[in-house]
């Protein structure tokens, strides 16, 4: 029995990143890009090495710093890893059985890597789903839970991640969600609630080829808030608020309040993190946007930006032709509706 999952990259619509300090968030399955990951019975445990995204053999010294210094050290492998292990803890400690042979994980994404579009939690989302099919569990593992533990996954390699990808990985469609601390402390999860995609209106994706690592960029701020700086505090507390006025904005159809909302995340971003966590080229992508009248923010923590023309379009045409002079892609967004089954999604409030 070889089984074999996809999760989708994710777009931080509203709110991020307030998801990873007890905020609220809207975000999306973005259709436009995905990571795969097989599990195939065998006799031996293995994890596979990406080809290129684990990369161990080099042309040259020249190639192999030249590839850390741009990409890293890590490839997906350590994801992989990480999962199993958070997987087996969980079912250990809620007395889950698991009993089946060993297996082959091997997996491939086409996200770009390190983005912003949650390529990291993509490959732990779609590793899950294989272990919980391959050990047939899904129904002992609710669907709340389960953006948790690819969190914990994570959060075991020391990235400082928070749950609204995940979230939005396990639920497909367009989610808003609740991460206030009275509900983390009394449910475990946050709330959830699964949105009509087709509130959302026209959007486009502007990335680079330019990887920055989430958690360098969020540690400073994520030790400043563990810390109380007020202004982070009161910052982060705007901008999960900016979440809910979103919700209402999207299901009125204000469209031209939904400028100011998503323009006012990324500037109390930028506010906090400062220009040199952020990086020049991520800024140059928003003010690219800008430049043409269109709303723009980070759709992560940087890479990529999620853009708005309220000018229709003959605005989105300046867009393109302003993007392809800064050498940045442009790409229509296009939203993967909800993966739950109607059982899942009874237990939910929905919008
Ligand atoms: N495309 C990818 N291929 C392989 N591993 C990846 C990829 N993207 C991320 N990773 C792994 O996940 C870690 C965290 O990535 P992160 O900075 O969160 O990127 P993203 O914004 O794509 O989620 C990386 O250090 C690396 O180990
Ligand atoms: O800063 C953000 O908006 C997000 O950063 C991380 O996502 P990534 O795709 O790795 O940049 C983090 O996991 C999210 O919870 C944050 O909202
Ligand atoms: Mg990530």
């Amino acid at each position: 029995m070889v089984v074999e999952h996809k999760s989708y990259a994710r777009v931080g619509f509203l709110g991020n990143p307030s998801d990873v300090y007890f905020g609220r968030a809207m975000s999306f399955s973005l259709a436009n890009f995905w990571a795969s990951v097989q599990l195939r019975p065998s006799d031996q445990l293995l994890i596979q090495p990406h080809p290129t995204h684990d990369l161990v053999s080099f042309q040259s010294i020249h190639h192999l710093v030249h590839r850390l210094d741009t990409e890293g050290y890590y490839g997906g492998v350590r994801l992989l890893m990480a999962i199993c292990k958070v997987f087996y803890k969980h079912c250990q400690e809620k007395n889950i059985e698991l009993n089946k042979g060993n297996f082959t994980l091997s997996y491939d994404t086409n996200i770009p890597r390190q983005t912003g579009l949650s390529g990291s939690s993509a490959i732990v989302c779609a590793a899950l789903n294989c272990l919980l099919d391959f050990y047939n569990v899904r129904h002992l593992i609710k669907v709340e839970i389960r953006p948790n533990l690819i969190l914990n996954a994570e959060k075991e390699l020391g990235i400082v991640a928070g749950l609204q990808d995940r979230v939005v990985q396990v639920y497909g469609g367009l989610v808003y969600m609740d991460f206030s601390r009275e509900n983390m402390d009394k449910l475990g999860h946050g709330i959830y609630m699964p949105m009509d995609v087709n509130l959302l209106p026209p959007l486009f994706l502007i990335y680079a080829e330019n990887p920055s690592d989430s958690g360098k960029v969020h540690s400073t701020v994520s030790q400043r808030w563990l810390d109380g700086d007020e202004f982070i505090i009161s910052s982060m507390n705007e901008v999960a608020g900016l979440a809910e006025k979103g919700k209402t904005v999207l299901l009125e159809k204000n469209y031209k309040e939904l400028v100011n909302i998503m323009n006012r995340n990324f500037d109390l971003r930028r506010q906090m993190f400062g220009d040199k966590a952020l990086g020049a080229l991520n800024i140059k992508m928003v003010e690219v946007a800008r430049s043409v009248g269109a709303a723009a923010k980070f759709t992560g923590s940087g890479g990529a930006v999620v853009a708005f023309c309220p000018g229709g379009p003959s605005q989105v045409s300046l867009l393109e032709s302003a993007c392809k002079e800064a050498g940045f892609t442009l790409q229509k967004i296009s939203v993967v509706p909800s993966f739950l089954s109607e059982e899942e999604s009874k237990s939910l409030i929905t919008y």
